[in-house]
């Protein structure tokens, strides 16, 4: 397929948080309206997609897949195994699946599709609403170089998309997948420890959120690394240095490799028993 085509496009789920993500993604990226269809549960949340992005809408994920050269199937782990069954009937027999979901191995759709079909997994987050994400794409068992290209035309209006292989996507769930949340959950802690030593909730809430955006440009634009821009924060002798030091007693990377441990653990677990049907 070349650059210039459009492939049709169904996503599936194509009201929630990540599915229109993927549409919003390809719509800014120049893909046509009429090549993409977003099919989900709700009329009422399909109805604000059409209107956004003023592509086509279904509540039959059945009558969607028809017809599609690629299936993005961006509903919640538990929900995946139903939505496999109902579209494996019409499902054409060359469609690529592109999946974003967490914990599932390639192979779970491998054996719930029919036999041969093309599964590249996806792990996004939300940034990629605004252009801004963190994305990786990695290969089932019979998924091409071409489906991984098609897969990151699909995404690269997303952000930043790399290729791993598929044992690493746990690894890049805990970085990017679920790191958004962690970054909120800093700005709550510095937010309180604002509050904590004086500062009212609103302008401890502003001051933390303007600190990490102005923090995360600065890395963006100035090409230094988080360690050398940490250092020019942390005055030799000064107040920094002895919060930093104060955090790292307290445990500071063992939280994070806590809440990693934590993240694949569940994924491992959450794997196995939606594999067991
Ligand atoms: N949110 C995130 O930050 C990330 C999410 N992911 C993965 O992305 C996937 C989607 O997550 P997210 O977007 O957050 O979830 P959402 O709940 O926001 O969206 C899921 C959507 O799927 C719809 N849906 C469920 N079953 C069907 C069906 N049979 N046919 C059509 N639509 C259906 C739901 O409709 P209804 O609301 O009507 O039930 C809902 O709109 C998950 O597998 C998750 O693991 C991966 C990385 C990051
Ligand atoms: O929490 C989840 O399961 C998904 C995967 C990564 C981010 N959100």
């Amino acid at each position: 397929m070349s650059e210039t085509t459009f492939p049709r496009v169904a996503v599936l789920g194509g009201a929630g948080t990540i599915g229109t993500t993927v549409i919003g993604a390809m719509r800014g990226a120049g893909w046509p309206a009429d090549r993409i269809v977003a099919a989900g549960r709700s009329g009422d949340s399909l109805d604000a997609v059409a209107e956004q992005y003023g592509v086509e809408t279904s509540t039959d994920a059945t009558a969607a897949v028809l017809g599609a050269d690629v299936v993005v199937t961006s509903v919640k782990p538990q929900d995946m195994r139903a939505l496999l069954a109902q579209i494996a009937p019409t499902l054409p027999a060359d469609a690529l699946v592109l999946t974003p979901a967490a914990a599932l191995p390639a192979s779970f759709y491998e054996s719930l599709l029919a036999d041969g079909v093309a599964v590249v997994r996806a792990m996004p987050n939300t940034p990629a609403r605004l252009g801004k994400g963190a994305i990786s794409i990695s290969p089932g068992t019979h998924a091409t170089d071409a489906h991984m290209d098609l897969s990151e035309r699909i995404l690269s209006g997303a952000g930043l998309v790399v290729r791993v292989p598929e044992e690493q996507i746990d690894g890049v769930s805990v970085v990017s997948g679920s790191g958004p949340a962690f970054f909120y959950a800093v700005a709550e802690a510095m937010a309180a420890a604002g509050m904590a030593n004086g500062l009212d909730k609103e302008l401890a809430e502003a001051l933390a959120a303007q600190t990490l955006i102005g923090a995360g440009a600065l890395l963006e634009e100035s090409g230094e690394t988080p360690a050398e821009l940490r250092a020019k924060v942390s005055s030799k002798g000064g107040t920094t240095l002895a919060a930093l030091a104060a955090m790292e007693a307290a445990g500071l990377q063992g939280v994070f490799s806590a809440g990693a441990n934590a993240a694949i653990a569940r994924a491992k677990v959450l794997g196995e028993e939606l594999q067991q049907g």
